[in-house]
């Protein structure tokens, strides 16, 4: 239970409230964890957002996407310092991963060593978050922006410290979908580049199939309408039918029709399998480079 967890004494800290974060966000409220529970936690520098030890109403301080309307009501902090003495239960952190090495050393010096940052980085390992955090629980998570209606997945993986809160982690991620415990954290840069990313390949795809509806003599606005809704039922069907994909592709496939034409240009040497695997590679290595780049500079021999 998430009021078992996140209480307005013991809040919830998010750290970046951008196009992640902020999904995250409305997944939680729309599961009904009170906004006086959280601390929503901006650049220093954000118009409108409180000084250290005082909160504002996100309202006036976020922007992206439109959230600031949206999130009105949830109380926000102007820069990590300003969590000093807020006694978070727990921190989500979800600012890029270039932007850890600037706010590390104020989230650090805010927080109790006890108290567990969960973040959702792209590519930064552990270790790079025990660098700029310093030794506590750390959780390495991935999530994707499904978690904004319920219907994320997020792979996650602790350090020695984190392991204990794992269970607590479950439930505070399981409320924006299904959680996936990593056996390894060399797999993360892979969940990532599949799952986190994977939205974006799948509105991609909803893209393709509308063009090549124009192209094929549909008006603009009819091809998109079909497109769109042709994806969106069929992933609401896989999850609502146990039959795996290639089952519930073979059912639309007529021997000699229409589907198969389509599927001997899709499933031909070079096609989608290939092309998927290319993509899911880069994504990958990707993720592997971003952990490099933004690992701490290793102090010189002299
Ligand atoms: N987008 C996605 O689908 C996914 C993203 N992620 C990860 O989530 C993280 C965020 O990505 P995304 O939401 O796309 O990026 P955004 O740029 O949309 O969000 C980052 C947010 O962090 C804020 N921020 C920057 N510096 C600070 C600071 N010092 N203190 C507090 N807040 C700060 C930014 O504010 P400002 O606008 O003022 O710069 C912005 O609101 C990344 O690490 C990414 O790898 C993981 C899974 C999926
Ligand atoms: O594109 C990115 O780097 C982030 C991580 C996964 C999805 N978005």
């Amino acid at each position: 239970m998430l009021e078992d967890l996140i209480t307005p004494e013991r809040p919830l800290a998010l750290v970046g409230c951008g196009r992640m974060g902020g999904a995250m966000l409305a997944g939680w409220r729309q599961a009904g964890l009170a906004d006086r529970a959280v601390r929503v936690v901006t650049r220093p520098a954000s118009p409108g957002a409180a000084s250290a030890g005082g909160a504002s109403s996100a309202g006036d301080a976020l922007s992206a996407g439109g959230a600031g309307e949206a999130l009105a009501g949830v109380p926000v902090l102007a820069g990590a310092a300003a969590l000093a003495g807020q006694r978070p239960s727990l921190v989500v952190l979800a600012v890029k991963p270039q932007q850890l090495a600037g706010l590390g050393p104020d989230l650090a010096a805010a927080l109790d060593a006890r108290v567990p940052v969960i973040s959702v980085l792209a590519g930064v390992p552990l270790a790079g978050l025990a660098a700029a955090l310093g030794d506590r629980p750390l959780i390495r998570a991935m999530p994707n922006t499904p978690a904004a209606i319920g219907r994320g997945v997020t792979s996650m993986v602790a350090n020695a410290a984190g392991a204990p809160w794992l269970d607590r982690a479950r439930t505070l991620l399981g409320v924006l979908g299904s959680v996936v415990v990593l056996a390894a954290e060399e797999q993360m840069d892979a969940a990532t580049a599949l799952a986190g990313s994977g939205p974006a390949y799948v509105f991609h795809l909803v893209e393709a199939l509308a063009a090549a509806g124009v192209a094929e003599g549909l008006p603009e606005a009819t091809a998109r309408a079909l497109a769109r809704a042709t994806v969106a039922g069929a992933g609401a069907l896989l999850d609502a039918d146990d039959r795996d994909a290639a089952a519930l592709r073979q059912a639309v496939t007529s021997p000699g029709g229409t589907t198969q034409a389509g599927l001997d240009v899709l499933m031909r040497p070079a096609g989608l399998t290939t092309l998927m695997a290319e993509t899911v590679h880069a994504a990958t290595a990707r993720s592997r480079a971003l952990g490099r780049e933004t690992a701490p500079a290793r102090p010189s021999a002299d």
